[in-house]
């Protein structure tokens, strides 16, 4: 497989990278020429620079993965990767302190001069009273968007001794006072804040969220700082802030269009402090971004789930903890219900029993869909495009969890129901093995690896051996067997364990031995 580094990423992940796949950095890259060589690569690495469009989705055939080597997602067309199956995963965490300290550094040197003090004095100029500034201590901080790095600002503003005001409808009351700040409403962070910081991503909702009307509610000589995206405060209406004096000065990081327009009016004004999109700019975020990147576009090729994949539900470490031994068994089970199935599905349910049922299950039941799905169509199902494809197909999936155990202290059992009947397979872990344990009513005990040959046969002397001497005579080799019964007498199950792929001639041999009521081949490593 191969991988695509458009943006400038530390070689700390890109390596890690390199011992798995064949890497490519191409950086700058025009878009058309992006648009060109997309089809060949299987992940493409970005950091805020490359704009990953739709017409870049459209072409990109083979992209299965997209990493943002940092937060915000904003520079790739989520919607389109979706729809396409392509995960879309950032590293949230690595550029977290960077960004954090960039905003304070950004906002004392808005309130000390830091920046026009320096360029006076390098034009040889001692200018001290033209640069009074303010203090920190005392003045009222209104932060909008109290996640990471809107937390991390939180407390160093309170190391300052100022007060904190913030606005996310998000966090619980909890959280905030936990930390020692004031949730409150946008108007009243307006009217009341001597500092306003922002830390939201850019979307439909935040765009423009610091416009001409908000800067009509604002305390009078109040100071803005922007380092989360640029469009969250209106370019023109905070320059003509600025010059109104309504605003007595701003810090900005990010700007609606990077790199900056030279004419933007916010470089003309010498109380605008302004960075290029430095936020994330240090040696240790950009090892820890590129490192968490790289983690994250291995699993997803290897299609394992990925914990900071942006387009599914995240899941909390905690229930990652529980469920993460059951992927595989239940991708596995969902591809044995499959094969089992014949005609077309209409509704799966899928069973939770035990202490697995007291955590969120909804990627254990996407693992299984996933299984269900990827030996039936063409295209490619993972953890992003599993729900959306079986609801596309009109297969309705339920989940029932009951703490109650049956058998076995957890237990998943899924019933696959089509226009011909209903199948059943149940599953658990041994240690951390995952066990085929129900069949179709009939008990078995078997690892879900390999090839499985199900014969349910009439029960009569001679059939495993019929069976056998088949693919003794194929030259195929088994590897395990057994014979489940179940409580009704006259039936019973082969399972066999085999150790390569039985030619098509072969089945069609075994299922015309009398008494075999119908065979399968499961192929568990295709997937
Ligand atoms: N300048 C730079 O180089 C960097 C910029 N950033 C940007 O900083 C921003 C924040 O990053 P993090 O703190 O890591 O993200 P985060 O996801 O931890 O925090 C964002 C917060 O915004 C809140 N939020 C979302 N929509 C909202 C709305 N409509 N109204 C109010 N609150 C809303 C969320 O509840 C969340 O608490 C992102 O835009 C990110 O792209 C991040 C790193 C570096
Ligand atoms: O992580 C983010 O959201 C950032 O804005 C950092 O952007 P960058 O990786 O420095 O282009």
């Amino acid at each position: 497989m191969k991988i695509l580094v458009s943006d400038p990423v530390s070689a700390a992940g890109v390596e890690i990278l390199q011992k798995e796949f064949a890497v490519d950095v191409k950086l700058k890259l025009p878009p058309e020429e992006l648009i060109k060589i997309i089809p060949e690569y299987d992940a493409l690495v970005v950091r805020s620079e490359t704009k990953v469009t739709k017409a870049v989705l459209a072409a990109a055939d083979k992209l299965k993965a997209i990493g943002r080597a940092g937060v915000g997602v904003d520079n790739i067309d989520v919607e389109a990767a979706t729809q396409k199956g392509i995960i879309v995963l950032n590293a949230p965490e690595g550029n977290t302190i960077a960004a954090t300290e960039h905003t304070v550094a950004m906002m004392l040197a808005l309130a000390r001069n830091v920046p026009q003090a320096h360029q006076s004095m390098k034009e040889g100029k001692w200018e001290r009273s033209k640069f009074m500034g303010v203090e920190m201590r005392g003045k009222t901080l209104g932060i909008f968007g109290l996640g990471r790095i809107g937390t991390g600002v939180a407390k160093r503003a309170l190391a300052m001794e100022m007060e904190v005001l913030a606005y996310d409808p998000f966090i619980s009351a909890d959280h905030a006072k936990a930390l020692d700040i004031e949730l409150a409403e946008i108007d009243d962070i307006l009217a009341k804040a001597d500092f306003i910081t922002l830390h939201l991503p850019l979307t439909p909702e935040t765009k423009n969220l610091l416009n001409k009307e908000a800067f009509a509610k604002v305390k009078p000589g109040v100071r803005i700082i922007n380092c989360a995206r640029g469009g969250v405060v209106n370019e023109l209406d905070l320059a003509e802030a600025v010059e109104a004096g309504i605003v007595a000065g701003a810090a900005i990081d990010v700007f609606e269009k990077e790199p900056v327009n030279p004419d933007n009016p916010l470089l003309k004004l010498d109380k605008v402090v302004v960075t290029p999109h430095l936020g994330a700019s240090t040696a240790e975020a950009q090892v820890g971004v590129a490192v968490d990147v790289a983690h994250g576009i291995i699993a997803a090729l290897r299609g394992e789930p990925v914990t900071t994949a942006v387009n599914m539900a995240p899941i909390p470490a905690h229930v990652l903890k529980v469920i993460k031994p059951y992927l595989d068994l239940a991708e596995k089970m969902g591809c044995l219900a499959v094969h089992l199935a014949d005609g077309r599905i209409n509704a799966v349910d899928i069973e939770y029993n035990g202490e697995i049922s007291q955590v969120d299950t909804k990627m254990l039941t996407t693992a299984l869909v996933k299984g269900l799905l990827n030996p039936i169509l063409q295209e490619s199902i993972n953890y992003v495009n599993a729900p959306g494809v079986a609801k596309a197909r009109g297969i309705k999936v339920k989940e029932i969890r009951s703490k109650e155990a049956v058998d076995f202290a957890n237990l998943i059992t899924v019933r696959v129901r089509t226009d011909k009947g209903e199948h059943r397979v149940a599953g658990t872990l041994f240690g951390q093995e995952g066990r085929i344990v129900l069949i179709d009513g009939y008990r078995v005990d078997v690892a879900a690896e390999g090839w499985l040959l199900i014969g349910p046969h009439i029960n009569k002397p001679g059939m495993v051996g019929k069976v056998g001497t088949i693919l003794g005579e194929a030259n195929v080799n088994i590897a395990g067997m057994q014979v489940g019964r179940t409580e009704t007498a006259g039936t019973n199950i082969m399972v066999m364990s085999i150790e390569s792929d039985i030619p098509t001639p072969v089945m069609l041999k075994i299922k015309a031995v009398d008494g075999i009521l119908g065979a399968k081949l499961v192929n568990f490593n295709a997937g």
